[in-house]
């Protein structure tokens, strides 16, 4: 579909990097084998699979590629960590001589996405874990000691983003992760259970650094289609069922260790494999593009708004995503940003998570600051490596010629 559309909604998902689509264009007609196939045909792709494991190994920093588990997607990567929590705490306590009474408890926070926090709350509606929602503060960061002072006997599981999808701000994974392992090395002289630590890394990889032995975590969700990849996914498990247990969601053949079963998709393997290589290769590059062109949209929109052009989640002491701008267009008649977009003949954004509603004010937004005026006048516009200066510039003249056909009623 050639458009001439101005997509700014790259934190929604990302077109297939040319070399990602080259790789693909390659694979699926002479590599279909099935890769646990002992003949030729077969190892052909497994070594293709392995190599793509690799590449994904070196963008999250572990030398070990079989920490590398391929699923369908960050939701499924979501799922299988926050699901096994349940199975942890029982078969811990199978192994004690005083056993924790009592189910599992989960920390997480109050702007996670809904393949987090709905897990958490279909496992709790059904009376298998406890949870503590930790609410992010009024700039939408986590604080540490707020997180860590929920921790009970009970805990198994903290999970928290390592960057909003929508607001962009950045979490202090590595920061926790720190003071996790003090709070672990007590809890486990004590007789406790070691608390497994999970970040959603989906906004953050290609973007900013990823570093599992920075971030300190036990599993990491790595979303192809953020970072120009294919659809699919995976999750980095330190040391899968030997250091960290992970348990399959459902069952079949041998793959993947027997950890994700089921006939591999080679080819979306593959490509996600090259989507990796290439962000590793480029993120320097990449990096200073997104800050360039991100800072070149907020000079363009208080040149053309000025002080009705409101952009949030600025703090000069919480880092935020590069690519990532969320910002009123306050006007006296109060247009939400819905209203805006929806008159908009070129500009493609999102007033929050695709997978929301676009019709009423985000919730994240609400918890991370905003007042619902705020909320509701917001707008999300986030740039990826096709975007220019001069869409930018037709993007920004775009909103303006929207918010005037508002008030002229049309
Ligand atoms: O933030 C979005 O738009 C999608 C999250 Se999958």
């Amino acid at each position: 579909m050639r458009s001439n559309n101005i997509y700014l909604d790259y934190n929604a998902t990302t077109p297939l990097a040319p070399e990602v689509v080259d790789c693909l264009r390659e694979v699926n007609p002479h590599y279909w084998g099935n890769p646990s196939s002992p003949y030729l045909r077969g190892l052909l792709v497994k070594e293709k699979i392995e190599e793509a494991r690799t590449n994904i190994a070196k963008l999250v920093g572990t030398p070990h590629s079989e920490d590398i588990i391929f699923t369908s997607g960050g939701t499924e990567s979501n799922n299988m960590v926050i699901f096994g929590t349940t199975k942890y705490l029982k078969e811990w306590n199978e192994k004690q001589k005083s056993p924790l009474s009592g189910i599992p408890h989960v920390i997480t926070t109050n702007v996670e996405h809904d393949s987090v926090i709905l897990p958490i709350k279909r496992l709790q509606e059904d009376g298998l874990i406890d949870v503590t929602i930790v609410p992010v503060t009024k700039k939408g960061v986590i604080v540490a000691e707020d997180l860590l002072s929920a921790v009970r006997p009970n805990t198994c599981l903290i999970t928290m983003m390592m960057a909003n999808n929508e607001t962009g701000v950045i979490m202090p994974v590595a920061e926790i992760g720190r003071q996790l392992q003090r709070v672990n090395r007590k809890r486990i002289a004590d007789g406790l259970i070691k608390i497994l630590y999970h970040t959603d890394a989906a906004q953050a990889i290609g973007k900013i650094p990823v570093d599992v032995e920075d971030l300190l975590v036990d599993y990491l969700t790595i979303v192809g289609h953020k970072f120009y990849g294919p659809r699919i996914g995976s999750l980095y498990v330190r040391g899968p069922n030997s250091a960290t247990p992970i348990y399959p969601m459902f069952y079949g053949g041998g793959q993947e260790n027997g950890i994700r079963p089921g006939t591999e998709n080679a080819p979306m393997t593959i490509g996600l494999g090259k989507a990796a290589a290439l962000a590793a290769q480029f993120f320097n590059q990449n990096q200073s593009l997104f800050i360039c062109f991100r800072e070149y949209l907020e000079e363009k929109l208080k040149e053309r708004f000025g002080e009705c052009a409101v952009i949030h989640f600025r703090d000069p002491d919480i880092p935020f995503l590069p690519n990532t701008c969320s910002v009123s267009l306050l006007t006296n008649e109060k247009f939400s940003g819905s209203d805006i977009l929806r008159k908009c003949h070129r500009v493609e954004a999102s007033v929050g998570a695709a997978c929301h509603s676009q019709d009423k004010p985000s919730a994240i937004l609400s918890n991370s600051g905003l007042s619902p005026e705020l909320a509701r006048s917001t707008i999300r516009l986030s740039i990826g490596l096709l975007t220019s200066k001069s869409e930018i510039d037709d993007a920004v003249q775009d909103l303006a010629n929207a918010i005037r056909i508002l008030k002229d009623g049309k």
